[in-house]
């Protein structure tokens, strides 16, 4: 059988998928709330961050904002699908909505830190030759559907350091 890889790669990917999965959320409250999607303000916030935390968890910040940049991207094309597939249907699902100040961004400033610890653990990785194969199959293990496979792909762009 072929190998998932390691831990510290399905570990990295797999609370990018948790992010993703926050992305819905978000969406439900900008149905509810008709914000846009993109506030660049507090991507400005969230990459500072990424920046300013990252030499305490041995990450460069160089990397931090690139692969924050990344999540971002990842967390707007799916909420713009969301709210494509709700406007298509004309009404949002029932769940309950958390609120996107009090809970949801406190939930992505703690994944965060995860992701900066899982980060430098994962970067070794980056330059082995199956880098790739690692992560594809880690994203092909986690998506629970094809929105969060096609979004989790965009979240790992430039993950690893070598070509195809
Ligand atoms: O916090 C939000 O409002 C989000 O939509 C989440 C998020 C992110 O991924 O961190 C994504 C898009 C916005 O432009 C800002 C931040």
């Amino acid at each position: 059988a072929p190998t998932a890889g390691p831990q510290a790669i399905a570990a990295l990917v797999d609370s990018m998928n948790q992010r993703v999965a926050v992305g819905y959320k978000v969406a439900l409250s900008k149905w509810d709330s008709g914000k846009p999607v993109e506030d660049k303000p507090r991507e400005h916030t969230v990459i500072m961050a990424a920046t300013s935390l990252a030499p305490g968890y041995q990450v460069s910040p160089q990397w931090a904002e690139q692969l924050f940049s990344a999540q971002i991207e990842a967390n707007k094309l799916a909420q713009y699908v969301y709210l494509a597939d709700w406007a298509a249907a004309g009404k949002a699902p029932g769940d309950t909505r958390p609120d996107l100040l009090t809970e949801i961004r406190p939930q992505l400033d703690t994944l965060q830190k995860t992701l900066l610890v899982q980060m430098a653990a994962a970067a070794p990785y980056r330059q082995a030759a199956q880098c790739h194969t690692w992560v594809a199959r880690a994203i092909a293990a986690g998506a629970p559907d094809n929105l969060r496979r096609v979004a989790l792909v965009r979240a790992t762009a430039e993950l690893c350091t070598t070509p195809h």
